[in-house]
């Protein structure tokens, strides 16, 4: 898109214009981001901000996450933040959308769940409608959590998953169902077959008609009919910027080790889970937004642990004498996850770079700071 606007866009205006900075002056690729507050969507903008071709427009309710993991952009030309909840409408020219908005950690699902199933059912509505009315790409972050307690290890995408429907958790693991079933049905009601033909049609033949005429075509073809759609399914990710009592069992251990305190284990222990850094988590989700590949597409570390496993390895690498003790566990916990990650590296060339014991650290660095306990 951004190498079409480039053949089209008119000569800017001699600066002091404000003009200079218009949509109509420059082909810079705008890239919005629900829930661009939160954890990974920040370090999400970090990443997309390195390119001085992208704007960058958060909109974000902060029910989880907050101004200050923005700080840095706020006031910069190139970037946006909207006070917006994805349950309502919003109308905005973006060419790409990475649809975040939604609490993660369980805690805070849990808290409110007919928000959640609404921020996954009507915010993807609406992030849909957004994506259909300008013809944006768009990504859905959705989870391991679509394959509930899993029958089936390491879990491919082609698994149905085992989810209780009216369990606690359902809010967030069959809201994000339904978010994958409303992107594939706008996908296949708005966006395939003949339109692709159509798509090939106008590519070819924009570098040699007129600028006016290329951008009727261009709006005509992607921004009424047609719509592209990313899934990714993502694994449980750490790092940096995690809300320190978030309620994820990577940011309390390693609050509860700097604090001094017992690290919560909660029964039996032997449950599993795979934990992927956030640098890789959000290489991955650009791979796919830029690839061709709809997905979904599980992007996870498949470096398997049990829970007492990775106390044992906090206590190790930060508070050797802090205490570990098992405490009750909630319903429907899944006893083991782990992603099958063929197809990541297959589609994506893509594939996990930082192990666990190197991103322990870094995420303890971040936690020391902001708790204000220095290494001795
Ligand atoms: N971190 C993980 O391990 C993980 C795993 C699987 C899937 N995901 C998905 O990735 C996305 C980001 O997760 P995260 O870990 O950064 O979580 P997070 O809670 O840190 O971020 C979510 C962001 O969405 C915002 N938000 C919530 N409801 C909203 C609404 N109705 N309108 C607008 N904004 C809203 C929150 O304020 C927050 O900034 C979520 O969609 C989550 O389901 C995360
Ligand atoms: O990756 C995913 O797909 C999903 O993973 C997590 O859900 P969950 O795996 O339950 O995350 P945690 O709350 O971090 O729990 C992981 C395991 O640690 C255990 N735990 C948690 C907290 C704690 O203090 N101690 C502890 O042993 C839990 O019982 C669970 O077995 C995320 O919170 C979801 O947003 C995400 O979609």
């Amino acid at each position: 898109m951004a190498s079409s606007d480039k053949q089209t866009s008119p000569k800017p205006p001699p600066s002091p214009s404000p003009l200079r900075n218009s949509k109509f002056c420059q082909s810079n690729m705008r890239i919005l981001i629900s829930g661009g507050a939160g954890f990974i969507g920040s370090h999400l903008v970090d990443k997309l901000m390195e390119n001085e071709k992208n704007e960058v427009i958060v909109a974000d309710n902060y029910f989880t996450g907050s101004k200050d993991n923005l700080k840095k952009w706020i006031g910069h030309p190139r970037f946006e933040l909207i006070r917006h909840d994805v349950t309502e409408p919003l109308l905005i020219e973006v060419d790409q959308i990475y649809h975040l908005a939604c609490p993660a950690s369980p805690i805070f699902y849990k808290y409110n769940p007919v928000k959640t199933i609404k921020t996954n059912v009507i915010g993807t509505l609406n992030m849909l409608g957004l994506a259909k009315r300008v013809g944006a790409r768009i990504l859905l972050t959705s989870t391991s959590e679509v394959y509930g307690d899993p029958l089936i290890h390491p879990q491919p995408e082609s698994y149905w998953g085992n989810v209780n429907p009216i369990g606690v958790r359902s809010c967030y693991d069959e809201g994000k169902r339904v978010a994958e079933t409303l992107m594939f049905d706008y996908h296949r009601q708005h966006g395939i077959g003949q339109l692709q033909f159509l798509k090939a049609l106008t590519l070819t033949f924009l570098p040699v008609i007129s600028s006016r005429f290329s951008r009727f075509l261009y709006v005509l073809v992607f921004c009424f009919v047609f719509i592209e759609i990313r899934i990714a399914r993502i694994f449980n990710t750490y790092g940096p910027r995690m809300n320190i009592d978030d309620g994820r069992v990577v940011s309390n251990f390693i609050a509860q080790a700097l604090r001094g305190e017992a690290l919560t284990v909660q029964k039996p222990g032997t449950q599993t889970r795979s934990f992927c850094y956030v640098s890789d988590m959000v290489d991955g989700l650009m791979r796919l937004m830029e690839g061709d590949d709809t997905g979904p597409i599980n992007i996870g570390n498949p470096g398997e642990f049990t829970m007492v496993e990775l106390a044992e390895t906090v206590k190790e690498l930060i508070n050797p004498s802090i205490e570990i003790k098992m405490v009750e566990n909630t319903p429907d916990d899944p006893r083991q996850r782990k992603p099958d990650i063929t197809k990541a590296k297959e589609v994506l060339g893509w594939e996990p770079k930082v192990k666990l014991r190197e991103g322990l650290p870094l995420m303890e660095e971040d936690f020391r700071l902001r708790l204000g306990v220095h290494k001795n």
